[in-house]
């Protein structure tokens, strides 16, 4: 795919945009500070991740890349404070969410990050207009800014032409482009994605990377997303590679 190419061509000639970057000094918008996570499985304690060190920029896609079992989704549920590290801390935009209530997670969540999923979590009766809708009822956004901002983000996701089609009328790439469209419609600084093309074929699971380095580029928003398909690691700004709870070197 060309986006793929390009990405890669550019990092090949060390051709590096400057990040747009969270906070005067130039901070990163997300930073992972030593951080450990355990489970409780019968009766034994699993040590899942054993001392992670990252972090997230604007205006960047970052992969995290590794074996099933590496730690990938539990990292990245730190990363969106659907769950709380047992050691270490998860700065957002400065702020220790490891030390939020989940209330307080709650409103960070709803407000400031986008999460896509594996499957495309569509309301089946509702068209892919008014599933974009509906998310920026849900963050609050006033109702004069609907109509322009569905407009935008379905012209982002290439799909303006399918506006008014239900879910059960598109195919799984365009309904993971809807998904796409739906979770960076209240303008998140940080999208984050499971597997986000797990259940596509190579093609559309290209066309959806297109769309996030589109995102990362237009509206400057940063994308953590993880992945076992390695033909897609070459359109990423970073990677991180993960192996038994750890990052390591590629
Ligand atoms: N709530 C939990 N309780 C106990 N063990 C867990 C829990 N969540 C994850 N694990 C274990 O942590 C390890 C890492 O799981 P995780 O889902 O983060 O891996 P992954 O790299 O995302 O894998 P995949 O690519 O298959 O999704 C696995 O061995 C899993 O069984």
């Amino acid at each position: 795919m060309a986006i793929l190419n390009a990405a890669k061509l550019k990092r090949q000639k060390g051709v590096t945009e400057p990040a747009a970057v969270y906070g005067e000094n130039g901070e990163p918008l997300l930073s992972v500070r030593n951080v450990r996570k355990s489970f409780v499985s019968g009766n034994q304690n699993v040590e899942v991740l054993k001392g992670i060190e990252m972090s997230i920029d604007s205006g960047r896609l970052t992969m995290l890349r590794g074996r099933s079992g590496s730690g990938k989704t539990t990292l990245l549920n730190l990363l969106g404070g659907l769950d709380r590290p047992t050691e270490g801390g998860v700065y957002f935009r400065s702020r220790p969410l490891h030390e939020w209530s989940d209330k307080q997670l709650t409103i960070v969540r709803r407000r400031e990050i986008g999460f896509i999923f594996q499957s495309f979590a569509l309301l089946p009766l509702l068209t892919a207009w008014e599933n974009v809708e509906l998310a920026l009822r849900m963050a609050g956004t006033p109702r004069s800014e609907w109509r322009a901002r569905v407009g935008s983000c379905l012209e982002l996701v290439g799909l303006t032409k399918r506006a008014f089609h239900r879910p059960f009328e598109l195919s799984g790439g365009e309904q993971q482009r809807v998904a796409i469209a739906k979770a960076i419609a209240h303008k998140p600084p940080l999208l984050l994605a499971d597997e986000p093309t797990a259940e596509l074929d190579s093609q559309m699971a290209a066309s959806i990377i297109a769309v996030f380095r589109d995102i990362v580029e237009v509206e400057r928003m940063a994308i953590c997303m993880t992945t076992h398909d390695s033909t897609l690691w070459e359109a990423a700004d970073v990677v991180y590679q993960m192996v038994d709870g750890r990052i390591v070197p590629e």
